[in-house]
């Protein structure tokens, strides 16, 4: 069968069915209808589902059929126009399938206009959807009024007569002058024609009633699949309320998580900074540690310096004990020697001169050893004197000395020595106390025997020794070694201080010596300074009383002793007789000061030895400066020169006799000369090191305390720290606390939420079934009665109302309930909701939802933009109004009338596209929507991070939303099947 072509067809306007009989005779029906002519054109119908194939509906936006699509092709429409009447118009329902006698053809100005159904958009265009899928829902098509009959579009056999009659007029009004045989058998011929065609009409009839069946089931099946559709449409609408209340609850769980983390940081941050402060505690207690490692072992190093200490005072005790044993020897010695004062004499051997003049030896020296000296006149004894020691003139320097070293030990002992020489002019003095180069005197011998004492004692005691010169000349004191002084000279005069240590000459310059050749050196300087001048009685006489003041500074190593002691080696000028010696001028002078002198001496010897309460020491310059030798705490050591020369034995004996008076001198004992001022600053010292000790205990406490204090806050510190970190795990457990109540608030609001769609939904069914049980019977029966059409059958519960599927979709407001759960959660609202749900299905038998996945982003679609631009701001309140009216109205295919063709062509082709995708998305995996949304990529990334944290939540709501359908379940299988066998259809409609 195919369509016969207008043109073909004579350029009649009108339109028929050419049907090829099998002699390949092409008899063509001709209608007037148009739609026929679409109908069986190319054996495709123009409105999107074949004639030939049982495949039935192609969506004339889908792709597979574009160019043969309905109304959206130009060139089809201007094609149509061309091939059909300008002002002729059709219009299509597939809401009622395809069914031939519903097909109604209207003839003018009629705008082709194709409706599917009442479309019903439920998210608002301002609306951020979730999931594009999920933003329409396509309601079934309007009831179609039972009353109004479908249209037959075949030919009565009557109309076919009368059709052939008025051709018959016409031919045989054509044909009058033909002749009348032939007008016989024509008629005839036409008649035979007419039963042909009359018969074929009758197979015609049959073959469209075949179709029309065919076209019934297909409508049926299209209805199903509309109805799954919308099932799958409710079930996308369910999952992304689902998807946003989650989205809405992991957003408050994200916030009150962000919350928690930052006080967790803080409180991280305030542990870090604790365990900073614990960790400089530490280190300073370490510190305070080694301090104290370092101020025992500086105890111990005391304690073991303490215990050395007391050792050497241990030893030094015993030594000391030793030295006070011979010191008190030498004391007896002392005392054995009547006193502090010794008396030596000694006699020069008679000079060359006196040789030659004969002169005899006065002395006799027999008893000398015994220290008697027995002064003979005439060779007989006049006069006995006892000394100390008595040497003759063959004694030689060093044995004199001998008896003159503990002398020299005394002084570095720390006792003040004064040796003298004493006697005549020219005896011997000089010679006997400084000596000659060859023959060393008392004081060389005594210093040179100092030194050798010191030497012994430097492990023990340290000695700081100085020598000063000076000569008492015409008593002028003069130092002898300061340069520029030269012997008559006038120089700046010295005078004698009390101090507290004795005399003391200030200004006098004291030479430290070292060695004896320092000495040596500070002797001559001195020696040759002296005044010495040529008399009578000696070439070399001196002028003036020599003195050498030795200056010794002694320090105990051991015990710390300091002594300062002094030794005076005095040479005195020697006594003469003016008419003897016959000097004149300066030398009278000289001699005059030099016997006052000694007469001064003899006098402070007197009164000393009267022990007079006054002693003159102050008379001279000689005897004031030797006041600390001769006062008594001193040795003194006096050497009587005399001559043995007969002729000069009157001054031996005045010589004898003042030794002999000092000898008898009775001086107290000897007093050690401690350094008084080094004394003092021992003491000094001793204070100063206790209070160092005390210091140093003080500081030692207070570091104690301090380390005390230190430990204390270190274990405050490590409490704190404790606390702290107890707080931490606590805010930690709080925090897996609330997580975990967070999952069970979101998993059973979610399974309330699946516990309310699914008693919605009951108590849907339930409404529609007392609905149905309301409408009269014979729709009822319509409904249950296989032979009426299906779309009567489902079509009829659609008659609810629009705008309250309207106004419902109008409350809710998808972004509100994406924002705020409780408003999803709004039972007032779910009735609205469910409402509209149950329209599917009530209905439709059931097809098992598939736990749709859920989708990787939230974010919608760019599709769904596009979509909703265009075509939901086209649905207002009115017009659904008047669309739902109007559904309920007996001329459904009225309702486009308000709309452009272009609105309607956008609409259908996003309808079709909408369809396409959802199905396809329900027959494919998901991956193109999750390719999609990993390419969202940055503002979907933290919502992916949410999601894989919450990802076992999304398993648990996946799980929810099965335990939910858990009802179910028990036709599961049965399910299954139904879904493979809706996966099936769907596929073989794509
Ligand atoms: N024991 C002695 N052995 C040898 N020579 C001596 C002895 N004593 C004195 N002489 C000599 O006698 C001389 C005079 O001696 P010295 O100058 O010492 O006497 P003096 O007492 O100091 O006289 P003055 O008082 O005038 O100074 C010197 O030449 C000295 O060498």
């Amino acid at each position: 069968m195919e369509a016969a072509d207008p043109q073909s067809c004579g350029g009649n306007p009108s339109y028929g069915l050419c049907v090829k009989n099998g002699s390949s005779e092409r008899n063509s029906l001709q209608f007037d209808d148009p739609i026929v002519k679409n109908l069986v054109d190319n054996g495709r119908s123009i409105l999107g589902f074949s004639m030939t194939s049982p495949d039935l509906v192609i969506c004339s936006a889908s792709p597979d059929n574009a160019g043969i699509s309905y109304c959206d092709s130009p060139e089809l429409f201007k094609k149509n126009k061309n091939c059909y009447n300008l002002d002729s118009s059709m219009e299509l329902s597939l809401e009622n399938g395809i069914n031939g006698p519903e097909v109604e053809v209207y003839n003018v100005h009629k705008t082709p206009t194709v409706k599917f159904s009442n479309v019903c958009q439920t998210i608002e265009p301002e609306e951020e959807l979730v999931s594009p899928e999920a933003s329409f829902e396509l309601h079934p098509p309007p009831v179609t009024k039972d009353d109004e009959s479908p249209r037959d579009y075949s030919l009565n056999d009557d109309e076919m007569l009368e059709d052939g009659r008025v051709s018959q007029e016409t031919e045989s009004e054509g044909s009058e002058d033909e002749e009348d045989i032939g007008v016989e058998e024509k008629f005839q011929k036409l008649k035979r024609d007419f039963e042909c065609q009359r018969k074929e009409l009758a197979v015609t009839r049959r073959e469209l009633g075949e179709l029309k069946r065919e076209n019934h089931k297909k409508s049926s099946e299209c209805q199903e699949a509309f109805n799954s559709l919308n099932e799958l449409q409710n079930e996308l609408m369910r999952k992304s309320m689902h998807v946003g209340s989650l989205a809405f609850a992991i957003e408050g769980q994200v916030k009150e998580k962000s919350k928690w983390f930052t006080s967790l940081r803080d409180l991280m941050r305030r542990l870090k900074i604790m365990k900073m402060e614990h960790m400089k505690l530490l280190e300073e207690a370490e510190a305070y540690k080694k301090y104290e490692a370092d101020i025992s072992e500086m105890g111990l190093i005391i304690k073991s310096k303490m215990n050395e200490q007391i050792e050497l005072h241990e030893d030094l005790k015993s030594k000391y004990v030793e030295g006070a044993k011979v010191q008190k020897e030498l004391y007896n010695k002392v005392l054995e020697l009547r006193g502090n004062i010794r008396v030596f004499c000694r006699c020069r051997p008679l000079n060359a001169e006196e040789m030659k003049g004969g002169a005899s030896m006065a002395l006799d020296f027999d008893s000398a050893k015994d220290g008697e000296l027995t002064v003979l006149s005439n060779g007989s004894p006049k006069k006995t004197f006892k000394f100390d020691a008595v040497f003759g003139p063959q004694v030689e320097q060093a044995d004199i000395f001998e008896d003159t070293v503990p002398f020299a030990t005394s002084v570095l002992d720390g006792y003040n020595v004064c040796i003298f020489a004493y006697g005549q002019t020219g005896t011997g003095k000089t010679f006997t106390m400084e000596g000659t180069e060859e023959a060393r005197g008392v004081n060389f011998r005594t210093l040179e025997k100092m030194f050798d004492i010191i030497k012994e004692r430097q492990k023990v005691y340290r000695y700081d020794i100085s020598v000063s010169v000076l000569e008492v000349y015409n008593e002028q004191i003069r130092d002898l070694l300061v340069s520029g002084n030269h012997p008559g000279m006038s120089a700046r005069r010295l005078e004698i201080r009390q101090a507290g240590e004795g005399m003391h000459i200030p200004g006098l310059v004291e030479a430290h010596v070292n060695n004896m050749t320092e000495v040596w050196e500070v002797l001559q300087t001195g020696s040759n300074a002296r005044a010495v001048s040529s008399t009578n009685a000696n070439e070399h006489s001196s002028r003036s009383h020599c003195i050498h003041c030795v200056m010794v500074k002694g320090e105990n190593l051991l015990n710390g002793e300091h002594t300062r002691s002094k030794l005076w080696l005095v040479d005195l000028a020697g006594s003469e007789r003016v008419a003897k010696t016959e000097v004149q001028g300066d030398r009278l002078k000289e001699t005059q000061n030099i016997n006052r002198s000694l007469s001064a001496l003899g006098d402070v010897i007197s009164a000393l030895a009267t022990k007079s309460s006054h002693i003159p020491f102050r008379n001279s310059k000689l005897t004031h400066l030797l006041q600390d030798s001769l006062g008594g705490d001193s040795k003194t050591l006096m050497f009587v020169q005399i001559s043995p020369n007969e002729n000069d034995l009157g001054e031996t004996i005045c010589s004898l006799n003042f030794a002999s008076r000092v000898r008898g001198i009775e001086l107290g004992p000897p007093k050690k000369q401690w350094d008084t001022i080094e004394l003092l600053k021992h003491k000094q010292m001793a204070e100063k090191t206790k209070q160092e000790l005390k210091l140093k205990d003080f500081q030692i406490k207070k570091m104690e305390e301090t380390i005390h204090g230190f430990e204390s806050k270190m274990k405050e510190k490590d409490h704190k720290n404790k606390t702290l970190q107890d707080k931490v795990k606590e805010l930690e457990s709080q925090l897996m606390i609330e997580r975990k109540l967070a999952r069970q608030h979101v998993d059973s609001k979610i399974a309330e939420q699946h516990q309310m769609k699914h008693q919605e939904e009951q108590n849907n069914s339930i409404l529609r079934s007392t609905s149905l049980t309301n409408r009269p019977l014979a729709t009822l029966k319509n409904f249950n009665d296989p032979a009426k059409p299906l779309m009567e059958n489902i079509l009829k519960p659609y008659s609810i109302p629009f705008s309250t599927i309207e106004s419902s979709i109008k409350c809710i407001d998808h972004s509100e309930k994406e924002n705020n759960p409780d408003l999803a959660d709004n039972k007032s609202l779910l009735p609205k909701r469910a409402s509209r749900a149950s329209m599917c299905t009530m209905m439709t038998p059931r097809i098992p939802s598939a736990a749709t996945s859920r989708r990787n982003s939230l974010i919608p679609l760019p599709s769904l933009t596009q979509f909703q631009t265009p075509f939901i701001p086209k649905l207002s309140n009115q017009e659904m109004n008047e669309e739902s009216e109007t559904t309920n109205c007996s001329q459904p295919l009225q309702q486009g009338h308000s709309e452009s063709p272009k609105e309607v062509k956008s609409g259908v082709k996003k309808i079709g596209s909408i369809l396409r995708r959802s199905i396809h998305k329900k027959g494919q995996v998901r991956s193109p929507l999750q390719h999609h949304m990993r390419k969202v990529g940055g503002v979907n990334v933290g919502m992916e991070k949410v999601r894989v944290s919450i990802g076992s939540r999304g398993k648990l709501a996946q799980r929810g939303v099965q335990v939910g359908n858990g009802s179910r379940r028990g036709g599961g299988a049965k399910e299954t099947q139904h879904k493979n066998s809706h996966k099936d259809k769907e596929r073989a409609w794509i």
